[in-house]
């Protein structure tokens, strides 16, 4: 037997390492001491019941709580070792690097290629073709250039739920990150199109690293390598996929994945 089939594949670095994590809502704690590292090019899902802290954990990976006053995390987040919970980050800049696509789709009510056009803007100065190629080559990673080529002139807001979803992911790769944080992005989607975007999870791993939170698990098992159950706030188990659905090592993950819970 060949040396490769019998050792672990190496892993890649991590892009985000967490370190004792806390996260406040004013008073009330809503992370308490979470230690993870999510993997470079691959899918890390957070999963576990509703209220456990899956939305508060994303929503620190790129400091989008910081518009909210009274909200404030303390630790360390390292993102390929800098910490971007000090106060010397570029937000604007962090928030172009680890984007995040929301539950329900968000477009801007502008047109389908204003859509991609605008978030680049405000980073880099592109002529009308670099633009004109950036925002196919967005809508191409997004699985959604064929359906909209012939329209881009139209309003974002006049797609399907499902092709908005798509659009929004496009828009978020568009600013080429290395991160991109993805809050139940499927939850408003029929089947089809929640195919689709678990598609396009699996091809745009080969380039980025995504962060999932879902309710789902079929789909956390379906698109994920790695799996985080979290539980009030803690982080119960984190392991490969596999790991975590098939052998999971704690009665509480078990009984989350095989619907005991509760
Ligand atoms: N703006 C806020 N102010 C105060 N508490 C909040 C706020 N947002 C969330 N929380 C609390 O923080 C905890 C974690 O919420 P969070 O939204 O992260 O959970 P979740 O696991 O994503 O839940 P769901 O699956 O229902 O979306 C909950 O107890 C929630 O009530």
């Amino acid at each position: 037997m060949s040396a490769t089939a019998t050792q672990p594949l190496p892993k890649n670095p991590n892009a985000l390492e967490l370190r004792n994590l806390n996260f406040f809502y004013g008073n009330f704690q809503g992370l308490k001491n979470v230690n993870l590292g999510i993997e470079e090019r691959k899918v890390t899902a957070f999963i576990g019941p509703s209220g456990c802290g899956k939305s508060t954990l994303l929503r620190t990976l790129n400091r989008m709580y910081s518009l909210y006053p009274g909200q404030r995390a303390e630790g360390e987040i390292n993102f390929y070792g800098q910490n971007i919970l000090d106060g010397k980050q570029d937000i604007n800049l962090l928030r172009a690097r680890i984007g995040m696509v929301f539950q329900k789709p968000t477009p801007f009510p502008m047109s389908i290629y204003d859509n991609i056009a605008f978030g680049v803007k405000l980073y880099e100065t592109l002529s009308t073709s670099e633009m004109d190629d950036r925002v196919e080559w967005a809508l191409t990673k997004a699985a959604l250039w064929g359906e909209v080529k012939d329209k881009l002139n139209q309003s974002g807001l006049s797609l399907s739920g499902g092709q908005q979803q798509r659009l929004c992911i496009a828009r978020s790769v568009a600013v080429k990150p290395s991160v991109l944080l993805l809050d139940e992005p499927t939850s408003a989607l029929d089947p089809i199109s929640t195919g689709k975007v678990e598609e396009l999870v699996h091809e745009l791993k080969k380039d980025y690293t995504i962060a999932i939170v879902t309710h789902n698990m079929q789909q956390a098992a379906r698109c994920s390598d790695y799996t985080a159950y979290m539980y009030l706030g803690e982080l119960v188990e984190f392991g490969s996929t596999e790991q975590i659905f098939f052998k999971p090592s704690k009665t509480e993950t078990e009984d989350y994945i095989t619907g005991r819970f509760g």
